[in-house]
């Protein structure tokens, strides 16, 4: 079955955590944590640097075991969805084949989706993520924020119904990130994706999702769940209203409170 056959799915955390290692030197990133997801929706986790933001999402995706509870998308499990091709990641790090051009990276997607070629979408991807004129060239010949955005379009080649987003925009320049923070929820939302970003940006958190969740310091714990329903399309017009200004007061008040109750409050 296609991917465009699937409907987008709820995520349920259910009693999730995750030590690494174990005895005095274990380190404890999660702890129980039972979340949802909701189908079609966009969540921004925020919180701060290492408090267990990109370990929730390696478990969404499989890459982890965790070491209690579970995850369940659509009521499948990560394994499951991942070998239908409805699930794609892209992490902070752009993971690129160094081998392959730009066009070829995009592409590779469909090939492991088991998808027919589509040269045409290639290009509207490379389009979209501002690189029009790089499909040629290798990721060697690329700056990080160019590879960044080649991540993200080959994230979106085949049309996961889960995407799932680690810091994505961390090395693309100020100007593109705001263009792509505009421009990617538009297709988020025309084809329903469940999408779940992490970022450091409070004002991005809030501009992108429907939902934010603020993590307390490790192990992490939810300080906030800010429902976001400001009207989409967004644009530059919605980040000098009240309501915006308000939102993202709320998220940075919740992540500064949530320091301050955490471990690094004793530090
Ligand atoms: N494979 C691993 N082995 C041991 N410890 C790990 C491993 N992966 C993550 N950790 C630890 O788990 C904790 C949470 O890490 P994680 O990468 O999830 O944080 P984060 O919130 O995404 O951080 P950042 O915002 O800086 O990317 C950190 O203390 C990290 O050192």
């Amino acid at each position: 079955m296609l991917p465009d056959a699937l409907p987008p799915p709820d995520v349920c955390c259910l009693g999730l955590a995750k030590t690494f290692g174990s005895g005095p030197t274990a380190t404890e990133a999660l702890r129980p944590l039972d979340l949802t997801f909701a189908a079609g929706q966009t969540t921004a986790l925020l919180g701060p640097s290492g408090c267990g933001k990109s370990t929730l999402l390696r478990l969404v995706a499989g890459l982890e075991a965790p070491s209690a509870g579970h995850v369940t998308i659509g009521g499948n499990s990560p394994a499951q969805v991942c070998a239908r091709a409805g699930l794609a990641m892209a992490f902070q790090d752009a993971s690129l084949l160094p081998w392959r051009t730009v066009r070829g990276n995009i592409a590779l997607a469909l090939t492991l989706a088991r998808q027919p070629a589509d040269p045409a979408l290639v290009e509207r991807l490379i389009a979209l993520v501002g690189l029009d004129g790089f499909g040629d060239r290798r990721p060697a010949e690329l700056s990080g924020g160019m590879r960044q955005r080649v991540a993200i379009a080959r994230c979106l080649a085949a049309e996961p119904r889960l995407l799932l987003l680690d810091e994505p925009f961390g090395a693309v320049d100020e100007l593109t990130r705001l263009r792509l923070n505009f421009d990617l929820p538009r297709l988020w939302e025309k084809r329903g994706t469940t999408t779940i970003l992490v970022t450091h940006s409070v004002t991005e958190a809030v501009l992108l999702s429907d939902r934010v969740l603020v993590f307390s310091p490790r192990p992490a714990s939810v300080v906030a769940d800010i429902a976001v329903s400001l009207p989409r399309p967004r644009n530059r017009d919605v980040m000098a209203t009240p309501a915006f200004r308000d939102l993202v007061d709320q998220a940075s008040a919740a992540l500064w409170a949530g320091s301050l109750a955490g471990p690094l409050a004793a530090e």
